[in-house]
């Protein structure tokens, strides 16, 4: 029988926001993030000659095969490697709390990636599975890391993956503000190929991330909070903008988002480190410490309601569970 694997989701700091090339999921840029413990995804795949197609099992539910393009991009690229033909059963499970609505691609294509190479008898390094999970989704390929963890954008499929940065051991933590007024959102992959294609800003965007990422290396190895969150707040800002200026323009934030990001810049006048970032959803993330988590927390049960917030510490990297 093969085994569970477990995959964590993990939050950008400095955004992955543009393909150079769509097919093998090659970046415009660096990214890098933190792995949290609260979100995560367990998967198990078995390849099976009797199959007549590969099939997904999400929560419990067979999934139309219409939603496997992802899946199936990871099992070929698995199938390839080890030279089988066989379609595969994959079982996923979302642990994301219920109301979150939170997209889980990344743990979820991080964990088929291990369960899918475990079933396969491949042994993969770590270097082999980030790229193996980049070609199901580019955020999964580092969520194979705890921690903070930077995808290098590289050129080709040998050179680009995810490296760990630190183990964030420190007192760090986000806090999740959900805003319930979910629209229909554009994919992070269909508004990031609007916004290169179209947008006036991209160009601007890009000049400016090395030196945020840089910025960000530095506030991380100087277990510096108040640095990541603001460095962090501004990247996700400069992302966002370049939704505005896209055609057609299009944006993540709504009335609920900009409350939540006022109730962060309320916080930081209150004397916390407090700082916001969002990807693409509507839903607000608090770069904090641990150990203000309460009083941020208490700060904002006068605003929203308690399951709109979740707290999440950072969390570890793939590893396959053992019952
Ligand atoms: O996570 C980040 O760096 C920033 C984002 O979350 C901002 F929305 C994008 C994630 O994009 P993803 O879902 O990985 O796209 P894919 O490669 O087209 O599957």
């Amino acid at each position: 029988m093969t085994k569970w694997v477990r995959a964590h989701t993990n939050i950008a700091l400095i955004k992955y926001w543009g393909k150079e090339n769509e097919e093998l999921i090659i970046p415009k840029n660096n990214s890098l993030s933190l792995t949290l413990d609260a979100f995560y995804t367990d998967t198990r795949v078995t390849f099976d000659q009797s199959l007549v197609e590969d099939e997904l099992i999400l929560d419990g539910e067979k999934q139309p095969h219409s939603a496997l393009g992802k899946v199936q991009t990871v099992l070929n690229s698995v199938r390839e490697q080890a030279g089988i033909t066989s379609p595969a059963l994959v079982e996923s499970i979302n642990h994301v709390p219920t109301a979150a609505g939170l997209a889980s691609s990344a743990s979820g294509l991080a964990a088929l990636a291990g369960a899918a190479s475990q079933a396969a008898g491949l042994k993969l390094s770590q270097e082999e599975l980030s790229k193996l999970a980049r070609r199901g989704s580019g955020s999964a390929s580092r969520s194979i890391y705890g921690g903070f963890a930077e995808w290098i954008k590289g050129t080709d499929d040998a050179t680009s993956f995810a490296v760990p940065v630190d183990d964030a051991n420190w007192d760090i933590g986000m806090l999740f503000i959900i805003v319930n007024d979910a629209v229909k959102e554009v994919s992070s992959r269909d508004g990031m190929k609007r916004t290169v294609e179209t947008s006036a800003f991209y160009e601007g965007w890009l000049k400016t991330l090395d030196a945020d990422l840089k910025a960000m290396k530095q506030a991380i190895s100087e277990k510096n909070v108040e640095s990541v969150g603001q460095i962090a707040e501004r990247n996700a800002l400069k992302m966002h903008a370049t939704t505005l200026a896209a055609n057609p323009p299009f944006t993540y934030w709504t009335a609920e988002s900009m409350k939540a990001m006022d109730a962060v810049r309320a916080l930081r006048k209150k004397g916390f480190t407090a700082y916001f970032t969002m990807d693409a959803g509507p839903n607000v993330k608090i770069v904090c410490k641990q150990s203000e988590m309460t009083g941020i927390k208490d700060f904002l049960l006068t605003h929203f309601e308690a399951d709109q917030l979740i707290e999440a510490r950072p969390g570890p990297g793939i590893h396959t569970l053992e019952q």
